[in-house]
């Protein structure tokens, strides 16, 4: 990982933005280092496209500051134009004129430049992203993967120092959408283009960036590497947003949480006999026919392929647990063993 503080392409210096009563950004600040590949997540609402709106230019902030390469751009006494920001833009429906062939959208990008000086650079362009044989067709006779790439050709030919990219793999399948995102990715690397990608899936979050950025109602919760908000996220919302965990209420004392399927050992500032949540992966509780450290009922079942999805009833707790298994029971099994492994579990103050 690149680190933040060292090269910054871009700053924001506590960054707010109302609209109305609507708070979008509430004092973000933010280093992000040249060259560094961010990925910006968070519930729907949180402030992601206004955060990247404000940065490019196309909505001015209400108070803070925001620097590109040491220079402000937005701040309370000036306002740099979006077109003389060097930044790129893709959005999530690519937004290429429709009347234009892929070479002509990419030199609308460059108009200003000298004729041939464009044309030269279009072709290059076009030919680091691999599309130079669709250089003369429209974008309705593009599949969704050369739409995405000729949209990043776009984006790219003016040599942006930031590249922002709002959802831009949420309109491919499943398939397609790895493929395009793995080779976008390598080839913003081998350009060096510092990148902020908005995303709502925390799969491609945890993947594809070098840091994440994680936002609820308009401020940052955490960042770091996908490990850090994976494996110590700082609170449930951080934990819920990476994965869909089991909450089991208990109490806390002396350095463990006692619940009613066990005593977990975690590090947590409460005093003793305060009320805790244990936070429990699902693929962190392991399934037998027989044994275990406890036993509960199945519920219910989902095939996922991989792992199958298990419900399971246990005396003591309301909800049932969420289990993910690579064993196959036999149809009509009813009790289980179970055993959680404390790896997977996490604790939080209960809400
Ligand atoms: N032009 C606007 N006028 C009024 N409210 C706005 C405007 N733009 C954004 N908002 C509000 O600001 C908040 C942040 O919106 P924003 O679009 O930045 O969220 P987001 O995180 O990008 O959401 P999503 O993931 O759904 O795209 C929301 O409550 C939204 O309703």
């Amino acid at each position: 990982m690149i680190p933040a503080a060292e090269d910054p392409a871009l700053e924001l210096r506590n960054v707010s933005r109302r609209f109305g009563k609507t708070v979008a950004l509430d004092g973000v600040s933010l280093t992000i280092g040249a060259g560094e590949i961010i990925c910006l997540v968070g519930r729907s609402g949180c402030g992601k496209s206004t955060l990247l709106r404000m940065i490019a230019g196309v909505d001015t902030i209400d108070a803070g500051r925001i620097l590109l390469n040491g220079d402000e751009v937005s701040g309370p006494s000036i306002f740099v134009e979006p077109e003389d920001r060097k930044i790129g833009f893709v959005f999530q429906d690519y937004a290429l004129f429709p009347h234009l062939t892929v070479e002509q959208n990419i030199l609308f990008g460059l108009r200003g430049r000298p004729k041939k000086a464009a044309a030269y650079r279009a072709n290059e362009i076009l030919d680091h992203i691999g599309i130079e044989h669709l250089k003369a067709r429209y974008p309705h006779m593009l599949s969704g993967g050369e739409q995405q790439r000729a949209a990043l050709a776009r984006a790219l030919a003016p040599q942006p120092d930031i590249l922002l990219m709002d959802e831009p793999f949420s309109n491919l399948d499943r398939g397609l959408r790895d493929r395009v995102r793995d080779e976008t990715l390598s080839l913003l690397r081998r350009l060096g283009t510092t990148v902020i990608m908005v995303t709502h899936d925390p799969e491609e979050a945890l993947s594809a960036g070098d840091r994440i950025v994680l936002m609820r109602s308009g401020g940052i919760v955490q960042t770091g590497s996908g490990y850090d908000l994976h494996d110590r996220p700082v609170n449930p919302y951080a934990a819920e947003f990476f994965c869909a965990f089991n909450k089991v209420p208990g109490v806390f004392r002396e350095g463990h949480v006692e619940t009613a399927i066990g005593r977990f050992a975690q590090r947590l500032e409460l005093g003793e006999g305060s009320p805790a949540t244990l936070y429990i992966r699902p693929q962190g509780i392991s399934v037998s026919r027989g044994g275990g450290q406890f036993r509960g009922h199945v519920q219910s079942r989902v095939f996922l392929g991989d792992v199958e999805q298990l419900a399971v009833k246990v005396d003591g707790l309301e909800q049932p647990l969420l289990v993910k298994t690579m064993l196959r029971l036999e149809a009509g099994t009813d009790l289980v063993g179970l055993v959680v492994s404390p790896e997977s579990c996490l604790a939080f103050p209960a809400a």
